[in-house]
């Protein structure tokens, strides 16, 4: 029996650093396949996938060499570590069964297509998921105002940070015990707060624009299918 989804289309967010699992940077194969899986139960519901990946996992790995070097080419650097990300979580997803696309920000020609607005809407017309690489393509930038604009210009119908915790929460709660999660906030809550879960011009971009975001945990099996079935998962930032 198919089930009505929420959601037709979705900008989903998948957290860079969430990729390398328990190891100190890189790519874990079991994990980039757990996050595959999470991301196929909602493909197969006839949802229209666009990814933007981050770059943590391998951006924190070359970090002591960056150190001291010019922001823009550090930042370069950091959009060509997305790129690579795009790229294995691609190859993942064919291995699930799952047809993808990597639009790439920056010119790679022979790596990735280049982003073009029009192409990357009829692949998700298609029903095939298109991953973005190398963020906006502008140092100075991140890949979560990445995941804001390309979820404006594809016409998503929310914007889901998945990450490695479970929502917004009052604090950083790798940090503070205490923290307490909300279950719904305001866009001048998060911005007035200083709340770190997701970058400030992301945040101003989508309550501009008065598109809502969801922030849950790629690693809570089955999350990712809940929220997009509307049930209750993670914590909506809405305006
Ligand atoms: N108020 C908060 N609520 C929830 N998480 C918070 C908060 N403040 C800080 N964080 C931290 O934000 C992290 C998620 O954002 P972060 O930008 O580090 O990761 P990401 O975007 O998922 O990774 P990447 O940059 O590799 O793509 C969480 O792991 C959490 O520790
Ligand atoms: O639009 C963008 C996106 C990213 N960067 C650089 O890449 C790294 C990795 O991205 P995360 O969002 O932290 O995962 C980021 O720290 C920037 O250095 C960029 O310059 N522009």
């Amino acid at each position: 029996m198919s089930q009505t989804t929420k959601y037709k289309r979705i900008l989903l967010k998948l957290s860079g650093e969430a990729l390398m699992g328990d190891d100190s940077y890189g790519i874990n194969r079991a994990t980039i396949d757990r996050i595959v899986h999470e991301v196929k139960e909602v493909v197969d519901l006839g949802v229209q996938v666009a990814v933007v990946i981050g770059g943590g996992n391998i951006f924190r790995g070359v970090a002591p060499a960056a150190s001291g070097m010019d922001r823009a080419t550090a930042d370069y650097m950091g959009m060509l570590a997305t790129v690579m990300n795009a790229l294995a979580l691609q190859d993942a997803m064919k291995r699930a069964g799952i047809v993808s696309r990597v639009q790439s920000a920056l010119t790679i020609a022979q790596v990735a297509e280049p982003y073009v607005r029009g192409k990357a809407i009829q692949y998700l017309e298609e029903n095939k998921v298109v991953i973005f690489g190398a963020g906006t393509g502008n140092p100075f930038f991140t890949t979560d105002t990445a995941a804001a604009l390309r979820g404006m210009e594809m016409g998503a119908d929310i914007v889901i940070k998945a990450t490695k915790v479970d929502g917004v929460y009052t604090d950083d709660p790798k940090k503070n015990p205490d923290a307490v999660r909300y279950q719904t906030v305001t866009f001048d809550e998060v911005i007035g707060r200083n709340l770190k879960v997701m970058d400030a011009t992301a945040f101003a971009l989508c309550r501009d624009q008065k598109m809502n975001i969801c922030v849950l945990s790629i690693f809570k099996a089955g999350a990712l299918k809940r929220m997009v079935l509307g049930e209750d998962e993670g914590t909506l930032v809405h305006c």
